[in-house]
C-alpha cells in the first residue's frame, strides 16, 4: 500500500469534489484526508490517499485527468494541513510553559516541547497514547474532562527524570455545542515562577545605559569606570554632590557580574555606635536590646556583591581602624562575637570631601586613606560638561510627562540657554529639581525660561514667620543673612516633606549636605 499527496487544480463548480471522490473509489483508492481551497473562480483541491498495487500513481493521475473542468494535477509533498499543524507546533514548542491537550477519550492529541522534556517521551510515542496508560502521578487533566477544570494547583511529577514541581492549570475543551471534547493542562514550573518573583521583586538593577550624557568628560569616566568593573580593587568615587556617585556606584556593580546584591551605605546617615552594628552586624546578646539570634551586618549582606560605603569621609576614626582591617583580611567579626567571617565583597566608596586635607589634619587614616584609593574615580561637575544639560533635561523630562501624564514637553532655546549659564552647585540632582518645577508650571509644551528657576531665588519667607524688614538686615553681615535666608528654606522645606532625605532631594542638596546645614543653623527636626 501506498500513500500519495495531491494537490488538483479545476473550475469551482458543483459537483468537483464528487467527481474526485467517484474517480479514486473507482480505482480502489482510499482518501484519507481532503481540504478544499476555493480562490476566485478556481478550486483547488489537497488530498492525500492509499493506493492499493496493481493501481500505481501514474494511472490514478492519468484517471483524474479525465475530469472535465480539471486544470492540473501534481504530487506535493506536504498538505496545507500539515504545514499549519507545523507552524503552530514550532509556536508551542518556543513557550516556556508545559502544554498539554486530550481529547474526550483521553488519548493525548498536543504536547509541546516542555511537557515533552518533562514527560521524558518523544513526541512520536505520545501523540495517541492513552494518558490513563500513561500513568503520570498527579495528573488531574482527566478530571477536566468530567469537571470544571482547576487553576495554580500544585503538582508533583515524578518522572525517571526526577521530581518536578508545578503549579497547573486545566480546562475543559467544548464544541459549539458545549459538549466536552477534550482538555487542556498548562503547567509552570515552579523553579521559575520562584526566580520571576524574585527577580521583579528585586530593585532595577541601573546599568550604565542609564547614565545620560555624551560629553567627552563623562563618556572618559564611564569608560574607566567599565574597565574597573570587572576588577577586584576598591574604586573610590569622587565628585560634587549629586553628580552620579551613587548611580556609577550602581552601574558598576550591575557591569561587574557579582552575583550578590548591591547594598549602598550612607556613613553621614548614622551615629557611630549604630554604624558599627549596621556595618558589622552583632553576635546574639551583644547587648541589652540586641536580637537574640543576632544581626549580620552590611559587609555580610553585601557577599558576593558590593558594599558603596558613600560619604566615607563621615566614618569616625575609631571606626576607621575596623573598617581598615576587614579591607586588609577580608574578614569580618560580629561585635560581641567570637568567629570571623570571610567576605567576599567588592567596596566602592564615595566622598565630595578632599580627603587628602582630612589626612594631613588628621581626620582621616592615612592607612586607610591609601587602602581605598587604589582607583579613583573623578565625576565631572555638571558645570564641566554643559553639553549634557540637554540630554539631561530631555530625560528628566520624558520621565516626569509620563509619570504626570502630561503631553510631551521640551525646552524652548532660551530655557536652555538660561540652564548652561546656571553654575549648578547641586549638579544633577539640582538640574532633576529644576527641571520638574518648570514641567509642572508650564501649561503648554514648550518651557520657557521664566519657568525655569533656582532654588534660593525662588524660595518665599517661611509660612507663619513674618519676613524680616530691610531695616533689620542692614544690621546684619553678609553670613548672618544668608544663614538667615538658609534657616527659611530649609524650615520651609522641612515642613513641607515627609522627611529629611526628601526635603533634601527637592532642594537639589545631598543628604549629609541637608542634615549639616539643620545642625549648622539650629534647626529643629519634629521625629
Ligand atoms: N548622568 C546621569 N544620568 C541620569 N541621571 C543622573 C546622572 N547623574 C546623576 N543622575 C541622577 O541624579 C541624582 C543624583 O545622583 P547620585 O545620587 O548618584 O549623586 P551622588 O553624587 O551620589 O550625590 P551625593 O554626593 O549627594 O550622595 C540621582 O537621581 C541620579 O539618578
Amino acid at each position: 500500500m501506498n500513500s500519495v499527496k495531491l494537490q488538483i487544480s479545476g473550475t469551482d463548480r458543483v459537483g468537483i469534489v464528487a467527481n474526485i471522490a467517484t474517480a479514486m473509489s473507482d480505482r480502489r483508492a482510499n482518501i484519507l484526508s481532503m481540504e478544499v481551497e476555493v480562490v476566485g473562480d478556481r478550486a483547488i483541491v489537497y488530498l492525500e490517499a492509499q493506493i492499493t498495487p496493481p493501481l500505481d500513481i501514474a494511472e490514478l493521475l492519468a484517471g483524474l485527468r479525465t475530469i472535465p473542468s480539471l486544470t492540473e494535477v501534481s504530487r506535493i509533498h506536504t498538505l496545507p494541513l500539515e504545514k499549519r499543524e507545523k507552524r503552530v507546533q514550532i509556536v508551542l514548542d518556543n513557550i516556556s510553559d508545559g502544554i498539554l491537550a486530550v481529547d474526550e477519550a483521553g488519548e493525548i492529541t498536543m504536547v509541546n516541547q516542555v511537557a515533552r522534556e518533562i514527560l521524558g517521551t518523544p513526541e512520536k510515542a505520545l501523540i495517541g497514547l492513552s494518558l490513563r496508560e500513561l500513568e503520570l502521578s498527579g495528573s488531574r487533566i482527566l478530571d477536566c474532562l468530567t469537571g470544571p477544570g482547576y487553576r495554580q494547583v500544585n503538582r508533583d511529577l515524578i518522572t525517571e527524570r526526577g521530581r518536578f514541581q508545578f503549579l497547573a492549570t486545566g480546562k475543559p475543551i467544548r464544541d459549539s455545542l458545549g459538549q466536552v471534547v477534550g482538555a487542556v493542562e498548562i503547567l509552570k514550573e515552579l523553579r521559575e515562577i520562584k526566580e520571576m518573583a524574585h527577580a521583579v521583586s528585586q530593585p532595577l538593577q541601573v546599568t550604565f545605559r542609564e547614565i545620560i550624557g555624551s560629553s567627552p568628560a563623562l563618556r572618559d569616566v564611564i569608560s574607566i569606570a567599565q574597565k574597573l568593573a570587572r576588577t577586584d580593587p576598591v574604586v573610590s568615587l569622587r565628585g560634587e554632590s549629586g553628580t552620579g556617585k551613587e548611580l556609577f556606584a550602581s552601574a558598576i556593580h550591575a557591569e561587574s557580574g557579582r552575583p550578590g546584591p548591591f547594598v549602598p551605605v550612607n556613613c553621614a546617615a548614622l551615629p557611630e555606635t549604630l554604624l558599627e552594628s549596621e556595618l558589622f552586624g552583632y553576635a546574639g546578646g551583644a547587648f541589652t536590646g540586641a536580637r537574640r539570634e543576632g544581626k549580620p551586618g552590611l559587609f555580610e549582606i553585601a557577599q558576593d556583591g558590593t558594599l558603596f560605603l558613600d560619604e566615607i569621609a563621615e566614618i569616625p576614626l575609631t571606626l576607621q581602624a575596623k573598617m581598615l582591617r576587614v579591607l586588609q583580611e577580608r574578614r569580618v567579626r560580629r561585635i560581641g562575637g567570637t568567629r570571623e567571617m570571610p567576605v567576599n565583597v567588592r567596596i566602592i566608596t564615595a566622598t565630595n570631601k578632599n580627603l587628602e586635607r582630612m589626612m594631613d589634619q588628621g581626620l582621616f587614616r592615612e592607612d586607610l586613606y591609601y587602602r581605598i584609593n587604589v582607583f579613583q574615580i573623578q565625576i565631572p561637575a555638571l558645570r564641566e560638561r554643559i553639553e549634557d544639560i540637554g540630554p539631561l533635561a530631555e530625560h528628566f523630562l520624558f520621565h516626569l510627562n509620563s509619570t504626570l501624564g502630561k503631553t510631551a514637553q521640551r525646552l524652548a532655546p532660551a530655557a536652555l540657554a538660561k540652564l548652561a549659564g546656571h553654575r549648578w552647585p547641586g549638579n544633577i540632582r539640582e538640574l532633576r529639581n529644576v527641571i520638574e518645577r518648570a514641567s509642572i508650571l508650564c501649561p503648554g509644551a514648550v518651557i520657557e525660561p521664566e519657568q525655569v528657576f533656582f532654588a534660593a531665588g525662588a524660595s518665599p519667607p517661611l509660612a507663619g514667620e513674618a519676613p524680616r524688614g530691610d531695616a533689620d538686615q542692614l544690621c546684619d553681615t553678609l553670613g548672618q543673612q544668608v544663614d538667615q535666608f538658609e534657616r527659611q528654606i530649609i524650615a520651609q522645606r522641612l515642613q513641607l516633606s515627609g522627611s529629611i532625605r526628601e526635603a533634601a532631594r527637592s532642594l537639589g542638596v545631598s543628604h549629609t549636605t541637608l542634615l549639616n546645614k539643620i545642625k549648622k543653623l539650629g534647626l529643629a527636626v519634629a521625629r
